[in-house]
């Protein structure tokens, strides 16, 4: 050993452990590196699973198909909507009298779901068929029948190589809690970030969004209140991702649009020659009604007292008018099944975000009202539009479908009340409410909480994580290159030091 070597070694007797552990370091730094890349970026086998749900509404069917990676799917947000097809058609309890066409009905969108979803994997995969409130008041007056109809559609749909898991009319709670577990997980609320570092600081819960469906027969209100929720027939608890949630729900048969509007009709005494005038249609707009058929509802308790086949409805175009009628409408214990509706339904304050979907959306949209406009120009909109005459109406919207444009105007005015009397939204909470039609791409609807929910894809734990999002994979690998930058610059600087202490000869 040469006499500066022994210098150095007299003068830094710390240097040999310092390299030792910044070598040491540096290896950890490597190994931690490469570990996380390889977490991060393992070859997942690319297995696709699928479910189908048909939502048989009172209006009309549609079939869902939902895809998701077989190895992911107790993860929030990774089912998806593949496609949606819409039924020709009315909705399945208008074929009461022919019960062998409601199956019929459905062969196009079941052909279709048998293309799109590879063969091998037809018979894993479920299918569920959930009717609504049609399905309800067809029940009402007539349970065997409706019993007749469903078997037929099993029989018909069971011709198809699916995993069917039978039909069934779904509870107005379950319709209202499956779109409200559909809007969340959509949104992501369930759980904003299951990377490592969300949860090891505790898992943020986030807020959930209110649900507000309106159907053509019934409509759901859905949210998780402030204080208690009473009675026990309007909370459903639930256990998801590690959180408990108590929610208020309640669905109101006979207060979807169609069988409101028939209610609202009930309620107009007819002239002698036969006619009704309603403020809720436009000027210049007439419809004939078969009164047989139209009032054929369990939401009338019996027909109106008319001696004619054919009431002739004339619209007046009156839209502060038309919002009396309906004010009566949730008032009135004359006609309605639900006596006392609104006013005797107990619900608690509404609060925090709502998405507001189904018809909520087709008819604001058409308004253009999804905006949060606030209730002032939201009432002087419909006001506009219900003062138009009904022929301009019509040059102004020829694509249009006729039956929707001719009720828009009673469709405008009844969310409003529906809304701000019923549900007791004020002026200064309206614009808490998104009017959506989806969200991500997915149908907002209780079919896709309903398959989410049978399928047991909602896990009541938080599940482990498996691998990092990807904030949480960027950032550890910025610490992790920080950390070997700042070891690199340590050893060189260490022997620089050692250099030039060597050549001064130290
Ligand atoms: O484009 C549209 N414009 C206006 N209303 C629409 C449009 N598409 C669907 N609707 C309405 O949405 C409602 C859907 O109700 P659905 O058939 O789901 O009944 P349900 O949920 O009460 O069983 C019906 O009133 C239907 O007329
Ligand atoms: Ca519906």
């Amino acid at each position: 050993m040469t006499e500066a070597q022994e210098g150095v070694k007299q003068k830094n007797p710390w240097h040999r452990p310092v390299i030792l552990l910044i070598a040491f370091l540096m290896v950890i730094g490597i190994v931690a590196l490469v570990a996380i890349a390889v977490v991060q970026n393992k070859q997942l086998p690319q297995k696709l699973k699928y479910g189908i749900v048909l939502d048989a509404g009172s209006s009309h069917t549609a079939l869902y198909i939902y895809q998701w990676p077989a190895e992911k799917q107790n993860d929030t947000g990774k089912v998806q909507q593949l496609e949606a097809c819409k039924v020709e058609g009315p909705g399945i309890s208008s074929y009461s009298k022919e019960v062998t066409k409601a199956g019929l009905a459905l062969n196009q969108c079941l052909d279709k779901a048998k293309e799109i979803i590879p063969e091998h994997q037809h018979t894993e995969t479920p299918l569920y068929l959930g009717a609504t409130a049609g399905m309800r008041l067809l029940r009402l007056q007539d349970e065997q029948q409706s019993q007749r109809l469903l078997n037929s559609v099993e029989k018909f749909i069971r011709l198809y190589p699916f995993n069917f898991q039978g039909a069934r009319i779904i509870r107005g709670q379950e319709e209202g809690g499956y779109g409200w577990i559909t809007i969340n997980y959509l949104l992501g609320n369930f759980l904003k970030d299951s990377g490592w570092i969300t949860q090891l600081s505790g898992g943020k819960d986030t807020e959930t969004f209110g649900a507000l469906d309106l159907g053509g027969a019934s409509t759901q209100i859905t949210f998780v209140p402030e204080g208690d929720v009473e009675p026990e027939e309007s909370t459903l608890y639930f256990r998801l991702y590690g959180t408990s949630y108590t929610v208020y729900t309640h669905s109101f048969l006979c207060y979807g649009k169609d069988q409101a509007l028939k209610l609202l009709l009930a309620q107009r005494k007819e002239s002698v020659s036969g006619t009704i005038t309603s403020p809720c249609f436009n000027k210049e707009y007439t419809r004939n009604l078969n009164v047989t058929a139209f009032y054929n509802t369990p939401c009338i308790l019996g027909l109106p007292n008319t001696t004619q086949d054919i009431i002739k409805v004339i619209g007046e175009g009156n839209a502060e008018e038309c919002r009396k009628h309906v004010r009566a409408l949730f008032s009135s214990t004359d006609y309605t099944l639900t006596s006392c509706p609104f006013n005797c339904v107990y619900q608690p304050q509404v609060q925090g975000e709502f998405v507001a979907f189904s018809a909520f959306y087709f008819v604001m949209n058409f308004l253009n009202l999804t905006g949060k406009e606030p209730l002032k120009q939201m009432k002087d909109t419909i006001d506009n539009f219900c003062a138009r005459s009904w022929n301009e109406v019509k040059d102004n919207f020829p694509k249009t479908r006729v039956k929707y444009l001719s009720e828009y105007c009673f469709s405008a005015n009844y969310i409003l009340i529906l809304l701000t009397e019923g549900y007791n939204f004020t002026s200064d909470n309206l614009n808490k409410i998104q009017f959506m039609r989806k969200i991500k791409g997915n149908d907002a609807g209780w079919t896709l909480g309903y398959m989410l929910n049978l399928t047991n894809m909602i896990p009541a734990e938080l599940p482990s994580p498996r691998s990092l999002t990807h904030t949480s994979y960027v950032t550890l690998m910025v610490i992790f290159s920080l950390f070997l930058l700042i070891l690199l610059l340590l050893t060189l600087l260490n022997s620089r030091g050692l250099l030039c202490r060597a050549q001064k000869g130290i």
